[in-house]
């Protein structure tokens, strides 16, 4: 749920304002309703924006209860000078909204509004329409969503475990940069934290861990690679950051783990995963984000997607290209959150399609990686990429793909098979992607959020860059 703020904007003429009240009030009685019904809160001003005055009180007034998003509400012919005003008493996301109705020069009004902030340098959005029309309400909720999510990051940290991972600069970014431009904080941990408080989880609750991940996945002991021991070692490592992302007040994370727990300690596969997942063990739980080899850029577009769309997102490397096929095997380094498997709330129904194997010689001290193939359906892929220090969203819409059991191992076998797999047909050519796109990691969530990520942007002053678009 959003809290969204609502002002009418009107003719400054008292006795022209006087004949269109009733009907400028009618008109915010639509949104109000239409937006109280999407499930949000409004915060509408007491008085309709008439005067001067008006414009600066009843704005601040909004303010105060801080909203996600403010809508400045054009039925009526409105002076652009209130507009100007109440905008600049208005600190956070703001979108214009016209009906559009030749009886009153509505439209008009926001034309000219927007003209002028337009001209100041103030980013805002623009609808028109009838919000009854579910077109326009749903154009309506995706700044809404956009602005919840740019929202959502101010204020927010990142716990960042380990440093940069095998010399990966698309994994580090600036701290300034981020607190800056996203209003991020980045606690760094050590991942000896993690090896730590490892020991410390008690032995029953590992062995629970261990007896549920039997029950309901595909579970490989080697004898090796894969112990029992070694799986109550990754759920003891999940319990010691789940410790740590409480301690910290952590929103989001990122885990180095190559090379040296991946070779010394175990994989921090099973941890991502369920981090990533929202259950575990132990029940169902918020997902908190986190990003595999401590990727920051990685783990923010992770963020961002994820308060956009609610759902848990999806890390991968950009690991193969079918040619044949014209498919890409999106294959994470050990994980991807298990809900992918299946897109169920069950997790009995995912965790059926799991199977933890012997981590592969990447990765000596062994644990389990954690296999599947993705579940179809259309998707959303982004991520932040940086050119010459300036930040970009680069998005692609997509589709996950299922060819059947053989053929999608006959798939897998061609490169890691232990890890994720995710099959994904991209709407844009493969030359055009891999000459543009900027990291190995991407990221995905179902749906199509490509106009909240265009909006999210706007308000970040990100570039946005669809590819194949
Ligand atoms: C094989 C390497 O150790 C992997 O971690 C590598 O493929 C990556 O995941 C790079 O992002």
């Amino acid at each position: 749920m959003a809290r969204i703020g609502l002002l009418t904007i009107s003719d400054g003429r008292d006795f022209v304002h006087r004949d269109i009240a009733d009907w400028a009030r009618s008109s915010e009685d639509a949104i109000a309703a239409a937006l109280e019904g999407a499930g949000h809160e409004v915060v509408r001003a007491p008085e309709l924006v008439w005067t001067n005055e008006l414009a600066s009180s009843q704005a601040r007034l909004v303010a105060e209860a801080r909203p996600d998003l403010t809508i400045f509400n054009y039925s009526v012919w409105a002076f652009p000078h209130f507009s100007m005003l109440a905008a600049d008493a208005t600190p956070g996301p703001l979108v214009l909204l016209s009906n559009i109705d030749p009886v009153q020069p509505g439209m008009v009004g926001m034309l000219a509004a927007g003209g002028a902030l337009d001209q100041i340098g103030r980013v805002h959005g623009r609808v028109w329409g009838d919000v009854a029309d579910p077109a326009t309400l749903e154009r309506l909720l995706v700044h809404v969503r956009a602005a919840q999510a740019v929202g959502g990051l101010r204020g927010s940290t990142f716990g960042r475990f380990g440093g940069r991972p095998m010399g990966m600069y698309t994994a580090v970014a600036n701290t300034d940069q981020w607190l800056a431009a996203f209003g991020v904080d980045v606690e760094e941990i050590d991942q000896w934290e993690i090896v730590r408080r490892s020991e410390l989880v008690s032995p029953t609750r590992a062995k629970e861990g261990r007896e549920w991940l039997e029950k309901h996945a595909n579970v490989h002991y080697d004898g090796k690679q894969l112990t029992p021991e070694l799986l109550e070692r990754q759920i003891r490592s999940y319990h010691a950051v789940r410790e740590l992302i409480d301690e910290w007040n952590l929103d989001f994370s990122g885990i180095k783990g190559q090379p040296e727990l991946t070779t010394h300690f175990t994989t921090m596969d099973i941890t991502e995963a369920f981090l990533n997942d929202p259950y575990d063990w132990e029940g169902p739980k918020p997902t908190h984000v986190t990003a595999t080899e401590s990727d920051m850029d990685a783990a923010l577009t992770m963020q961002i997607l994820k308060l956009i769309s609610g759902d848990p997102v999806l890390f991968a490397d950009v690991r193969h290209y079918h040619a044949d096929r014209d498919i890409w095997d999106l294959a994470n380094s050990g994980q991807h959150a298990t809900w992918y498997a299946a897109r169920s709330d069950d997790p009995a129904e995912n965790l059926r399609r799991v199977h933890l194997y012997p981590e592969v010689f990447f990765f000596p001290a062994g644990g389990a990686s954690v296999h599947h193939v993705a579940a179809p359906g259309d998707m959303t892929l982004a991520r932040l990429t940086r050119h010459s220090g300036r930040y970009r969203m680069q998005v692609v819409r997509g589709a996950f793909e299922d060819y059947g059991d053989e053929v999608n191992e006959q798939l897998a076998r061609q490169s890691t098979f232990e890890w994720p797999h995710a099959f994904t047909r991209m709407d844009v050519p493969a030359d055009e992607f891999l000459s543009r796109f900027g990291a190995n990691h991407i990221h995905a969530v179902p749906g199509d959020y490509v106009a909240e990520l265009e909006q999210v942007c706007r308000l970040l002053d990100v570039d946005f860059q669809r590819l194949g678009g």
